[in-house]
């Protein structure tokens, strides 16, 4: 179970995360939406600890993950990974390289320094490959593949991590419908058959209902909706979203790619849809 209480961060005088209460437990399948600015990337950030929260707690099982640092904090992050819209992989190092980065908080800094993996750990980044469908490029350099293929390593990385949680901050934003398909069904196939954790910011409503079987919706920094996607109400949907510039209600279609999960997402889970009052 994840624990976030009552996690404010504030960048000078704009807060973009405002006073947020949220439990996530293990294996759940988590969308956050939101409009652009609504504090969606900086929430993943603090519970990864990319950014550190100015108040409130982070904890993780038993963990205060917002207190950790040095060694603990590197494995916090380990079990933890981090996918990102931009893929951050290392453009000039070949794919499967890249994948094997995924193992570096496993290992003494001395055998990092060395460079080695072991056959083990490279049978094991094959594997992962193979499980995203991209085992064919391995020896390609990252930076060749098309934007899909790369979060497709990207996501085998994360795997090498052997994380608890997968954070995924946009992944499909830069993707075209086919390749934003091909991701979302990856990440859903990881939260259903190793029950890890995904909680993944989504651009599109349409995805998150899709894939996601609880939804986190986001306005000016607080969560203003917390439910199964059956009660994300048009109503709802206007509050996370508000209305266009003209006043008229936000249609989904402007915030739709059209792409729709190969598999149904698991049940919804027994929630209470939240509406902040505020
Ligand atoms: N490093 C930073 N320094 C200053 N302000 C920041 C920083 N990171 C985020 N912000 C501000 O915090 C607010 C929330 O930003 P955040 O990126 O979390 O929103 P978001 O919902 O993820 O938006 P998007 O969908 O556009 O990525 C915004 O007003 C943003 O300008």
């Amino acid at each position: 179970m994840l624990k976030i209480r009552d996690v404010t961060r504030r960048f000078g005088a704009n807060t973009a995360v405002d006073n947020v209460a949220l439990e996530i437990p293990n294996g759940q399948m988590v969308g956050v939406i939101g409009r652009s600015g609504a504090g969606k990337s900086t929430l993943l950030r603090m519970i990864n600890r990319l950014i550190d929260p100015t108040e409130g707690s982070i904890i993780f099982e038993e963990t205060e993950v917002s207190a950790l640092s040095g060694p603990a904090l590197r494995r916090w992050q380990r079990d933890c990974a981090m996918i990102f819209q931009q893929f951050n992989l290392v453009p000039r190092l070949d794919v499967l390289t890249n994948v094997l980065l995924g193992r570096l908080n496993h290992r003494s800094t001395s055998l990092n320094l060395l460079g080695m993996f072991s056959r083990e750990e490279r049978a094991q980044a094959i594997a992962s490959l193979e499980r995203l469908g991209i085992a064919q490029a391995s020896l390609q350099p990252a930076g060749t593949l098309s934007g899909g293929q790369q979060q497709r390593v990207a996501i085998a990385r994360a795997l090498m991590q052997q994380p608890k949680m997968i954070l995924a901050d946009e992944p499909i934003a830069s993707l075209d419908p086919m390749n934003a398909k091909v991701v979302m069904d990856s990440l859903q196939d990881i939260n259903l058959r190793d029950g890890i954790t995904v909680v993944t910011n989504l651009h599109t409503l349409d995805t998150a209902r899709a894939y996601c079987s609880r939804i986190i919706g986001m306005a000016a920094g607080k969560v203003v909706f917390d439910g199964a996607p059956e009660d994300l109400t048009r109503e709802a949907v206007h509050m996370v979203y508000g209305a266009d510039p003209d006043g008229d209600e936000i249609s989904e279609a402007i915030t739709s790619t059209s792409i729709a999960a190969s598999r149904p997402r698991k049940s919804a889970p027994s929630l209470t849809p939240a509406f902040a009052s505020t």
